[in-house]
């Protein structure tokens, strides 16, 4: 191959769309899977919904993990761009970008991991069940080319309302005969970036050194913290504990209303998410003790699905830890999160199931 061909093939890299043939743009894809392997081992990756307010942050985020081999982000607008931009950093991850419906499965086959950011923020009024009727419809398209390209892939989960698109996923995945369990997360590791950063606050420390549980769901009274499980071990008055549970259940709410109708949080929640695809990817790498709180399918409770710790491993969720003792504060609050999340799960079964 000679310099032009060289410089050909490297300009058409970034932009699948724009290959002159299906044989240029096979030898394209298995030049960039060779590069991945042979200069960083790792993982491969996608983002739907990678040109948003989450998936921009998250790209550049992913691009700079080590574990990442192979980055795919796909939108519906602007992916070109943001892939272009994303691809001029200097760290190993390959970057391709998909844009639109017809390069879906394309961005898919192959993931080990997907992380999904798609769908629309609340703007201030709204809760995250009034998202339901768009993004309810969006995770179910999704969800069925995973189902379809990738049905071995972790799947992190980010869209609102994730106490419905969790159900919502595991419907499409069981009526394609892929579901397991293990491989379906909601993100709930925004509420326990909060957490940790508000008591760490309180009690005047590094949030880094601050764990705090949060179970439940991801929504108002459905975000629990387990205040009387902090460590390092604390004690807090129960104005404390009324403050601090307040202000983790209504994080997003603060965002939203600063934001005053320019979406919801973006840059602490690809920070968040960001952290968890690492912990998901060190498990899948076989790490020992890689433990986060996630929406998980569960038998903790009654409920087919609640959020709690989990240890993540080769195969994603491979244990899902009981919520230990709680005080009578946090068995009230249980109560009002059970009741809530029922509803919320049941939409979305029912919205696949109809
Ligand atoms: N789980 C959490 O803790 C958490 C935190 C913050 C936000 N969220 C949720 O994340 C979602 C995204 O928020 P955002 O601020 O990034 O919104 P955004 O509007 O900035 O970005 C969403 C992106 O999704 C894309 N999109 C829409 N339909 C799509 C489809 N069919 N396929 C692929 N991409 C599609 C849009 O083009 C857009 O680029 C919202 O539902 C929001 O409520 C969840
Ligand atoms: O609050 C929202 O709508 C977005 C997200 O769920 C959050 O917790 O910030």
């Amino acid at each position: 191959m000679d310099a032009n061909q060289r410089i050909a093939r490297l300009s058409a890299h970034l932009c699948p769309q724009k290959f002159q043939s299906m044989e240029e743009s096979s030898s394209l894809v298995e030049r960039a899977n060779c590069r991945a392997k042979g200069g960083a081992p790792g993982f491969k990756v996608a983002i739907l919904g990678a040109a948003g307010g989450i998936g921009q942050s998250l790209s550049l985020l992913m691009k700079m993990n080590p574990l990442v081999s192979v980055l795919h982000l796909y939108d519906v607008v602007n992916t070109p761009g943001v892939t272009a931009d994303v691809s001029h950093m200097d760290t190993s991850a390959v970057v391709r970008g998909f844009l639109g419906a017809k390069e879906l499965e394309n961005a898919l086959t192959g993931m080990d991991l997907v992380i999904i950011p798609a769908g629309v923020p609340r703007k201030p009024g709204m809760t995250r069940d009034d998202l339901f009727k768009i993004n309810a419809g969006i995770v179910k398209t999704l969800s069925e080319g995973i189902a379809k390209c990738c049905p071995n892939a972790v799947v992190n989960l980010i869209s609102n309302p994730v106490n419905s698109t969790v159900p919502i996923a595991a419907e499409v995945f069981k009526k394609a005969g892929t579901y397991d369990p293990k491989k379906l997360l909601g993100v709930t590791m925004l509420d326990v970036v909060r957490a940790k950063t508000f008591v760490a606050e309180v009690l005047g420390l590094d949030p880094r050194e601050v764990d705090v549980p949060v179970v439940g769901g991801h929504a108002g009274v459905t975000i629990l913290p387990l205040l009387s499980q902090v460590k390092p071990a604390c004690s807090f008055t129960p104005e404390e504990i009324e403050y601090l549970t307040k202000r983790i259940q209504d994080g997003g709410t603060e965002v939203v209303q600063a934001k005053a109708g320019a979406g919801s949080a973006t840059l602490s929640m690809a920070f968040a998410a960001a952290k968890f695809a690492d912990a998901c990817l060190r498990g899948l790498r076989g790490d020992a003790n890689i433990v986060e709180c996630a929406f998980v399918d569960s038998q903790v409770t009654e409920l087919p699905f609640f959020a709690s710790k989990v240890r993540i491993g080769r195969n994603g969720a491979e244990e899902v830890y009981q919520l230990g003792p709680l005080n009578e504060y946090e068995r009230v609050g249980l109560d009002k999160a059970k009741k809530e999340l029922a509803d919320s799960i049941q939409k979305g079964v029912s919205f696949i199931r109809k």
